[in-house]
């Protein structure tokens, strides 16, 4: 599932947020988006989740998608997460789950097909256990810690069973241990055919996890390559000290 970008732009009244954006995803790959802060990371992933309208173009094998409008991204087999997890904690952890894989079953062709609460119990506890959680399937999502919420964010957009997973500062917050676990969750999901793009600025993170980042600097695509090349570049570390690099 291929994630093509051409002359992405966003804007906010004055603030161009997103400033001509072109990268292409390849299927089944992941890619990190870093860059200083305002630099129009979050922004660009808005635009490809049909968060915010964008104009230029984001084609997904080879269908473009439409500008500003989730319903149709999701449709087209994108997922995400945010920054500040989505959860309901009215409800029980395996609950957040089914309710994701219920939206799943009820959009686009496959509306006829609805597994019952049976398969759609199974399924959820399929990725909770992914994510670490099946432990607690049972307990309030109430009672999780930010790590857990954001690990049930997670199987929240994995339930919807993405092409490509769209994550944002998904490693934000959390400790050393749950940071490493969330690292092989996401190989493992990758492995599995998912492609991935995440916005994170914890380097060793990122670093360890996509074989390629592109940097962002004032909506504008700066460097992409390989993470150890790109960190080195004069003009990347210009763009994260916000001064002129004198090597
Ligand atoms: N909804 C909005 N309305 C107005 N301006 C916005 C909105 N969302 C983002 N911006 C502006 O767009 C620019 C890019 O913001 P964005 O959040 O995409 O940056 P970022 O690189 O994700 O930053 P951070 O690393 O701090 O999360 C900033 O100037 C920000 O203030």
């Amino acid at each position: 599932m291929t994630l093509e970008l051409t002359d992405v732009h966003v804007s906010f009244g004055n603030v161009r947020a997103v400033a001509g954006v072109s990268l292409t995803l390849a299927s089944g790959s992941r890619m990190g988006i870093i860059g200083p802060n305002g630099s129009g990371k979050s922004t660009l992933i808005n635009a490809i989740s049909g968060i915010v309208r964008a104009t230029g173009s984001i084609v997904i094998d080879g269908q473009r998608l439409r500008s500003g409008s989730p319903q149709g991204a999701a449709w087209r087999g994108i997922s995400r997460t945010y920054q500040t997890p989505q959860t309901f904690t009215k409800l029980s952890v395996i609950e957040n789950v089914m309710l994701a894989v219920r939206a799943a079953e009820t959009r686009g062709p496959a509306t006829w097909f609805q597994r019952g609460e049976y398969r759609r119990t199974v399924a959820a506890l399929e990725f909770l256990t992914t994510v670490g959680l099946a432990d607690l399937a049972e307990e309030s999502a109430a009672i999780l810690t930010y790590g857990q919420q954001q690990a049930l964010a997670l199987a929240r957009a994995l339930a919807t069973g993405p092409k490509v997973l769209l994550l944002d500062e998904p490693a934000a917050g959390l400790n050393s241990a749950e940071t490493e676990a969330l690292s092989h969750t996401l190989q493992t999901v990758n492995d599995a055919g998912v492609s991935i793009l995440l916005v994170e600025h914890k380097m060793d993170f990122v670093s360890a996890l996509c074989p390629r980042v592109a940097v962002l600097a004032a909506g504008k695509l700066v460097a992409d390559g390989p993470p150890a090349e790109v960190l080195s570049r004069p003009d990347v570390i210009d763009a994260y000290l916000g001064v002129p690099h004198h090597a």
